[in-house]
């Protein structure tokens, strides 16, 4: 199976080393020339994935047609924009495997419905979990969830991608997988508030498991199993976000407890912090379907400048409830 992939950011080129262990060859887009230039020349991303030696199997290119003769395409833009480069792409009936994590603004459409429309005949897989990019470029033990409705392709993907270090773990929910992905990008700016205002390691075991509940209320709303949202792509990946400055979503929230505007947190940033994108459109998604999201509605206000103090009281002052 030949790999390819689109995005030459961290998560790109850490999943494009995964994909070319053992020598296997891969192409790998990436939108600026001199990450192109870098991979090729260097063997490293000194842009987005400094300090990791890539395997020279990996092949970079500026030109999406490239990507024509692969029989997978892990696609790995930022949420936002992987609509604009699919169709630019226009790879057919290639299987495209979905990495990037959010939900896109104006349409609230997750990544696997823009993915629909933009790639109509393309099978979709989505591919999620707890991971740091440096940690998976480093061959550290990651276990991913690889979700897809049609078994032999995900089983096909799945050993193809599969390593003593990367372990995917085989689900057929889609929705489920995508969902707790870009939800918890929203829970990890909470979590560094939490952090960056000092409110104590009680306030973010609270908020990790009021935040999952939150998540739960939405996923399950919109169709995602429980069992996946307690999973890999899920609670795995939102105690990851929520537990290092290592995540640019829960450093972003470090900055915005310290009282920082989001405006300069988020000026001329070479690196995606998904959840500050997510964050509204989540809202207004929960919103629609009557799904009670107070911490993601917290964290929008937050983003819009309203003063840490006032949000940390409001909710505090939530009238009490039963748990479940
Ligand atoms: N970095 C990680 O550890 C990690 C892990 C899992 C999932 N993800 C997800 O992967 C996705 C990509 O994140 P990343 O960390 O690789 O990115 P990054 O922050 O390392 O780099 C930013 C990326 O955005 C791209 N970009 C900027 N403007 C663009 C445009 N107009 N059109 C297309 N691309 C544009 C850049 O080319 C670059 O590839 C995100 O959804 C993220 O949540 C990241
Ligand atoms: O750095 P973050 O916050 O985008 O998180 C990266 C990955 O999604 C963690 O699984």
């Amino acid at each position: 199976m030949r790999i390819g992939v689109i995005g030459g950011g961290a998560w790109g080129t850490a999943l494009a080393q995964v994909a070319a262990r053992g020598g296997k060859a891969v192409t790998l887009w990436a939108r600026e020339d001199d990450v192109v230039a870098a991979i090729n020349d260097t063997h490293e991303n000194s842009l987005f994935l400094r300090g990791v030696q890539l395997s020279d199997t990996i092949r970079a290119t500026g030109d999406l047609a490239a990507l024509n003769d692969c029989d997978a395409i892990l696609v790995v833009a930022p949420a936002q924009h992987v609509r604009a480069v699919l169709t630019a792409a226009d790879t057919g009936a290639i299987p495209l495997v979905l990495c990037a994590k959010g939900i896109e603004a104006g349409t609230r459409m997750l990544v696997g419905e823009v993915a629909r429309e933009a790639a109509p005949h393309a099978p979709i897989a989505v591919l999620s979990g707890p991971t740091f990019a440096h940690e998976v470029a480093a061959g550290q033990p990651t276990a991913v969830t690889l979700a897809c409705a049609d078994t032999a392709l995900r089983d096909a993907l799945s050993a193809r991608l599969a390593s003593p270090a990367f372990r995917p773990y085989a689900s057929s929910d889609v929705v489920g997988a995508e969902i707790g992905g870009a939800v918890k990008n929203v829970l990890a700016i909470a979590c560094g508030v939490v952090e960056g205002a000092g409110l104590g390691l009680n306030a973010r075991a609270a908020l990790i498991a009021r935040g999952f509940a939150e998540m739960t209320r939405f996923g399950l709303a919109k169709g995602a199993r429980a069992e996946t949202l307690a999973g890999l792509s899920g609670l795995g990946d939102l105690v990851l976000t929520c537990s290092s400055t290592n995540s640019r979503n829960f450093s972003l929230g470090v900055g915005l407890g310290q009282g920082i505007a989001a405006e300069g947190l988020l000026a001329n940033r070479q690196t995606v912090a998904e959840g500050a994108h997510t964050a509204p459109v989540l809202r207004d998604a929960a919103e629609a379907i009557g799904v009670d999201m107070p911490v993601v509605a917290a964290v929008c206000d937050l983003l819009a400048g309203a003063d840490v103090r006032e949000i940390v009281s409001r909710l505090l002052s939530r009238p009490l409830r039963a748990e479940v």
